[in-house]
């Protein structure tokens, strides 16, 4: 009888749960939280196949401009994200940007403006399973300075406002009281969503490359929030995320 050792199992085939095997996707992967936005990415993309889609986890390959890129969802939250980023990673990925929906908890932020992340406040359970509570979950510079830098710019040339600044991770929505919303606030945090900061600390312990570009889906801290109705704003904002990405990677030469 011996202990599994789940580093070691399960490695070279197709993945758990995402179902993909090494060589099947791009180094570089664009990871939204919901399966139906992988379209969006597609959309973008040329000679896109399907590879998988187990779960949340819907996988396309495509080519940006002569680049294979791939494109999979991440699910809702840290645990299936940090799953996700693990078997990519073990197919073969490098650099993942998270292109997201968030919400604004400063009151200048609008909706339909996109949030480039400096770091994230790890509010979640994940991590903690992965690190002691003082390690950072940051992104990687290079590909954060290009995200922020061409967000800019496409926001000059569309009329929307693309912002810098750490965010918060949380892992229950529903558990967002006025009170921690405030606290979140008064800390400086710009903006809160529920996976990078698992993205970024299973990259750094793995090492990969992570960055993260979100699209606004409303105001915490003003109320210019929309839930529960469609968001022209927030889907003009993930197309907008999807284009910084991509154009980012391409800039980089990933
Ligand atoms: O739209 P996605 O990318 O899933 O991001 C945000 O939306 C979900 C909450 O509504 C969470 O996953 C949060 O991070
Ligand atoms: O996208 C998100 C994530 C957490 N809380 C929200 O209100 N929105």
């Amino acid at each position: 009888m011996e202990t599994v050792d789940k580093s070691a199992v399960g490695v070279t085939g197709p993945q758990y749960h995402v179902g993909v095997a090494p060589g099947e996707i791009s180094e570089v992967v664009l990871m939204p939280g919901d399966p139906f936005r992988v379209q969006l990415i597609a959309d973008r993309l040329d000679d896109v196949t399907e590879v998988a889609h187990k779960r949340e986890y819907r996988t396309v390959n495509g080519y940006y401009k002569g680049r294979k890129i791939t494109a999979c969802s991440s699910g809702m939250g840290c645990p299936s994200t940090a799953i996700g980023v693990e078997e990519l990673a073990r197919a073969g990925a490098k650099v993942f940007i998270r292109v997201g929906s968030t919400a604004a908890l400063q009151p200048h932020i609008g909706v339909g403006d996109l949030v480039v992340s400096e770091g994230s406040y790890r509010n979640d359970g994940t991590t903690a399973a992965y690190v002691p509570p003082a390690y950072p979950a940051v992104p990687d510079l290079e590909l954060t300075v290009m995200l922020a830098k061409v967000a800019a710019e496409l926001g000059e040339e569309r009329g929307f406002t693309a912002h810098t600044g750490i965010n918060a991770t949380d892992d229950a929505f529903y558990a967002e009281s006025p009170e921690w919303i405030a606290k979140l606030s008064s800390m400086g945090l710009a903006n809160v969503e529920m996976e990078s900061s698992a993205m970024f600390v299973v990259a750094r312990l793995r090492g990969l490359r992570a960055g993260m570009v979100c699209a606004v889906s409303g105001n915490l801290v003003t109320g210019d929030v929309v839930y529960g109705a469609h968001n022209d704003r927030l889907a003009t904002g993930w197309d907008h995320s999807i284009e910084v990405a991509l154009e980012a990677v391409h800039r980089l030469g990933l």
